[in-house]
């Protein structure tokens, strides 16, 4: 078993509040992702979680349990960081074993849970190396298997891939997906990457300032995201959000659409522009028209688009996919 549960969790230091109150259910064998632009408040919350941070007020629940009085060492969870925190000196097999010896773990069992994580990390062909001669993703895993033989309740991820290039990041993403399915365990994931949220989490939890903006599942951020500031971070490149006075609708203040979800047209439709530049990316291409009705807009473009900038074109946002927001940025039904 593996809940936790946050009832109204703040976090002061000094005069300034970090977190403000903060109410969350993670139910067993989720993977609940924390993401939010830098300083929001993501890696307080995690080490507030692990005990590694007193709330100043609110209480976590471990399996029910009020954790507030447990030291960390005593939660049931493990943590796993974005420096692996390996030891040079010891081999992978003493650096994955280490937090099970130092607990008085029979060491016929810190034998066998260390050979089951490395099988499942495929780690087995390096067992008797140290950090020093192991890439940036194997040491990762290293630091992923280490939490793995303690069997916790818990795993907490804190961008544990923010330091791997873009090839790694991505295998070690299926990697974690993968374990995530094999184990049935309950993981929290802190990132401010939202393409690492979107692909790995059963929840999505999009924290600003301190506070939570929306929780829901990927798609469901994506498609009915609740304000301006979740539209805008769920999403890449980011809706596109127009004044709505400049289009003449009343009662709206801004009017948002993604970048997807707008077409195009060199003969006619409803914005007309002026290309200022195109990213072909391969699969996509992005274009940036500086529009005469709606200002910059990005559209993005399945396939190879061939236009030049200052080429004009027209593009027409899909009416049945565009949001409305209030002034408080509120989305509107
Ligand atoms: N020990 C501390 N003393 C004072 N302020 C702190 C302390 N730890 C964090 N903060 C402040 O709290 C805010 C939230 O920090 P936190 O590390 O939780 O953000 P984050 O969302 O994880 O950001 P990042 O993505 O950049 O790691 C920041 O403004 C930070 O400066």
């Amino acid at each position: 078993m593996g809940t936790l549960k946050l009832e109204n969790i703040r976090k002061s230091f000094g005069s300034v509040d970090v977190l403000k109150g903060i109410d969350l259910d993670v139910k067993d064998g989720e993977l609940v992702v924390f993401v939010g632009p830098s300083g929001c408040g993501k890696s307080t919350l995690l080490r507030v979680i692990a005990g590694l941070e007193d709330a100043t007020s609110g209480e976590v629940l471990i399996d029910d349990e009020a954790a507030g009085h447990i030291p960390p060492a005593k939660r049931g969870i493990a943590m796993v960081f974005q420096t692996y925190a390996l030891y040079p000196h010891l081999t992978v097999r003493d650096n994955m074993g280490l937090g099970l010896k130092q607990a008085g773990t029979p060491a016929a069992e810190i034998v066998s849970r260390v050979a089951k994580a490395s099988a499942m990390l495929s780690l087995d062909d390096y067992l008797a190396r140290r950090p020093a001669e192991l890439s940036g993703g194997q040491r990762q895993r290293v630091a992923i298997g280490r939490a793995l033989v303690r069997e916790p309740k818990l795993f907490l991820f804190d961008e544990p891939l923010s330091n791997l290039d873009a090839a790694l990041r991505v295998n070690t993403r299926l990697e974690i997906a993968k374990l995530h399915r094999d184990l049935n365990a309950t993981m929290i994931y802190v990132t401010h990457d939202q393409v690492e949220a979107m692909t790995l989490a059963d929840k999505i939890v999009v924290l600003n300032n301190g506070r939570i903006e929306q929780i829901g599942a990927p798609m469901e951020l994506y498609n009915s995201p609740a304000n301006l500031f979740v539209a805008g971070f769920i999403g890449s490149p980011k809706m596109n959000f127009v004044d709505a006075e400049r289009l003449g609708h009343d009662g709206v203040k801004t009017i948002g659409v993604r970048p997807e979800h707008i077409t195009v047209d060199p003969k006619s439709g409803t914005w007309s522009g002026t290309v200022m530049h195109a990213e072909h990316l391969g699969a996509d291409t992005n274009l940036y028209l500086d529009s005469k009705e709606a200002g910059l807009v990005t559209i993005r473009l399945f396939g190879e688009y061939k236009v030049e900038p200052g080429a004009v074109l027209y593009a027409t946002p899909d009416p049945a996919k565009t949001y409305h927001f209030d002034a408080a940025g509120k989305v509107m039904a």
